[in-house]
């Protein structure tokens, strides 16, 4: 059982707070920019130093070395980084379902040697959400996931999150601007103020 857990994380401008997903379940955080969002994912992460803790079922984030954690709790940055001449090069080559994964966001196989200097912005967030999905993440932390996708795409995002949801038991804590996507999608919503998380209804 994979809930995950925050307990208490302080970050810089965030007061400390305190959430639980259980297990499959997405939240939505949003919140004025500038308010936090992104450090707390971060935070969660375990990218930043920052005060607090994070469970992952009965597993606290300080037990396990860093990397370790970061496998297990994904996160999708709102700007991905690419190191490597190829998209193919990003991703493990025996994964479990990267195919799937690349035709649910309407890609072909062939884009396993395509450039990474020629993938529009909207291209590599998806194949940066493949590269993400690949490592089967336990939790997903996705910041801004369909911000620069036209309707078509943001759909198959979408679909693909639920269906990964669905087949991993996977909790996610979606940060997103888009109040029609929150409805949409449904769950708990959540907004930044001050450094602190409120309910929204
Ligand atoms: N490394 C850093 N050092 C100092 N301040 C930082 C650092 N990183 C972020 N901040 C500050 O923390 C605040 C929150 O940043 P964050 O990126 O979490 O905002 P956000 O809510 O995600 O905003 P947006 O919706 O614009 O993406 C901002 O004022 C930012 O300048």
């Amino acid at each position: 059982m994979t809930a995950l857990r925050i307990d208490g994380i302080r970050h810089r401008v965030l007061s400390p707070v305190d959430l639980t997903l259980i297990q499959g379940e997405q939240v939505f955080l949003s919140g004025p920019s500038g308010s936090g969002k992104s450090l707390l994912l971060r935070a969660i992460a375990d990218l930043d130093p920052n005060e607090g803790e994070v469970w992952l079922g009965d597993e606290a984030r300080s037990s396990m070395p860093a990397p370790l954690w970061r496998r297990r709790v994904g996160l999708l940055p709102a700007e991905s980084f690419w190191w490597a001449e190829t998209v193919g090069e990003h991703l493990p080559e025996d994964a479990r379902g990267i195919t799937d994964f690349l035709e649910r966001l309407g890609f072909e196989a062939g884009v396993l040697g395509w450039s990474i200097s020629r993938l529009s912005t909207g291209e590599r967030q998806r194949l940066a959400l493949v590269r993400l999905l690949a490592q089967r993440p336990e939790a997903l932390l996705l910041d801004e996931a369909t911000a620069n996708l036209d309707p078509t795409n943001r759909d198959r995002v979408e679909s693909l999150i639920a269906r990964y949801r669905e087949t991993d038991a996977a909790s996610v804590l979606w940060v997103s601007h888009d109040p029609e996507q929150r409805q949409r999608l449904g769950g708990r919503s959540f907004m930044i103020r001050d450094g602190r998380l409120e309910p929204e209804s």
